[in-house]
């Protein structure tokens, strides 16, 4: 059988890390843009001499093929290459979100094309070895699904078979919604005028968390996060139902409606984690957590009413979504997200003190407002499907974070893996 040489459409973060390491393991590539390669992959390619000038007719190298363009452009980069395919290939994309993909490729790759289309949930800059590589077997023989199998076997990821409908749905539950709250922490940190980590009561534990991983959000392209919510119509409903979640607690909480909001709280607590103490050992642990700082951890930590996580729990009961079930195909942020809620809702202590602070304490009520007013602002934006409208949004907030983004990088990149190698 002939070894698979692969072409690889769209050398940004993703299709150069594909190139990296595919290559360093001995296969065979082509690109779409080789020239800019050069300087970035010669080192590590020198010994293969895999590098093919760039060709219009890149596509007829291929004897297999992958498509790491934005989302929303799939539709025509397929149709623009499917014509010099070549005879008997197989063709995947690496989008985050399949059914487009999917129909791009089913509408434009000539019948003799086979498909099979694969997606890495994690970004360019973690290590894949042990996360999740979701493949999709959309049209093609067990062989050739095997040699797939064979040739990204190379990244070490764990690799999960799933349909196209499946992964969406499972994307939605989990990468949507988590960057929606993501999302909306910075927008309401932005519309206060916050730098979070200069501020006591977001220094330490899960705060930690939050300012780390928004800034990371924040500090990659828009087009990824606008891809997977604004196609993925599954998306739109979780999203729609957090900003709901947001909003209903948030009246609650201004209310002082105490016994419906905890009522509510501890309903969707329980739903989500089962009674509080179950036996299952927690993702997260304190000295863990205080250690991604970027500002200086106060000796007494302020109480937050957290109501980013309250309403994260209480939309994934509201969907009927166990978190954990969906743990085979997550991201390692969907992790630490789901990790920090664990943390609240199973630490009863915690949990009380986050109650009474929710309806007693004023110091976080306009920091709530401006969230509850950006998780609805986000989730519209969703909704209406303007990718030039979610681009703006999101890169007025980039613009506001954008000096700290090296630490947040940094210190973001030690935390995913000292917390991820340890849970
Ligand atoms: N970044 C991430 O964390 C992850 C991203 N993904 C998905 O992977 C895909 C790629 O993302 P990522 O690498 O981050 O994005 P990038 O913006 O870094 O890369 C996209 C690349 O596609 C190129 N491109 C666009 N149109 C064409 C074309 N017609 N022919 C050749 N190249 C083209 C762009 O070139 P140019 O800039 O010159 O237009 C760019 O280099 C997206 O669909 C994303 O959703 C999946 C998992 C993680
Ligand atoms: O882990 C996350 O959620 C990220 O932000 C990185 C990312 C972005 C897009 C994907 O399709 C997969 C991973």
């Amino acid at each position: 059988m002939a070894a698979l040489t692969v072409g690889i459409i769209g050398m940004g973060d993703m299709g150069k890390m594909y190139a990296r390491r595919i290559s360093a393991a001995g296969w065979r590539y082509v690109t779409s843009q080789s020239s800019e390669l050069s300087s970035l992959l010669m080192p590590v390619v020198s010994n293969t001499s895999s590098l093919t000038k760039y060709n219009d007719d890149l596509s007829a190298f291929g004897s297999s093929m992958g498509v790491f363009v934005e989302a929303e452009a799939i539709s025509r980069v397929v149709e623009t290459y499917a014509i010099s395919t070549k005879v008997g290939a197989i063709v995947g994309g690496q989008t985050s979100c399949k059914e487009p993909e999917i129909m791009a490729l089913e509408t434009f790759l000539p019948k003799d094309v086979e498909i099979i289309s694969c997606h890495s949930l994690h970004g360019p800059k973690v290590d894949p070895k042990g996360q999740p590589l979701v493949l999709i077997k959309q049209r093609a023989s067990a062989e050739s699904f095997e040699r797939i199998e064979n040739l990204l076997a190379c990244f070490g990821s764990q690799q999960v078979r799933l349909t196209a409908p499946e992964h969406d749905r499972i994307t939605a539950d989990t990468q949507a919604v988590t960057h929606a709250a993501f999302l909306s922490m910075g927008t309401a940190w932005q519309a206060n005028d916050q730098f979070p980590w200069e501020m006591s009561r977001y220094v330490g534990g899960i705060e930690n968390v939050k300012c780390n991983i928004m800034l990371r959000i924040y500090s990659n392209k828009w087009h990824v996060y606008a891809g997977l919510a604004i196609l993925n119509s599954q998306a739109r409903q979780q999203i729609r139902q957090y900003a709901r979640s947001v909003t209903e607690l948030f009246k609650l909480m201004n209310g002082g409606e105490r016994h419906k909001f905890e009522q509510r709280v501890r309903s969707a607590g329980k739903a989500v984690f089962g009674v509080a103490g179950s036996s299952r050992d927690l993702l997260l642990r304190d000295e863990l957590l205080d250690q991604f700082s970027l500002g200086k951890v106060p000796k007494q930590r302020t109480p937050n009413s957290h109501l980013t996580l309250l309403a994260m729990v209480d939309c994934w009961s509201k969907l009927g979504i166990d978190p954990y079930d969906h743990m085979i195909c997550s991201t390692p942020l969907f992790r630490l997200w789901l990790g920090v809620s664990e943390y609240l809702f199973r630490k009863p202590q915690l949990l009380d003190e986050t109650i009474k602070t929710a309806i007693e304490d004023t110091s976080f009520r306009m920091d709530d407002l401006e969230f509850t007013i950006a998780a609805r602002g986000w989730s519209e934006c969703v909704d209406y499907g303007s990718f030039s409208n979610y681009q703006q949004r999101f890169e007025r907030t980039q613009k506001y974070f954008q000096p700290r983004f090296p630490d947040a990088i940094r210190v973001g990149n030690e935390m995913i893996k000292v917390i991820l190698d340890r849970t």
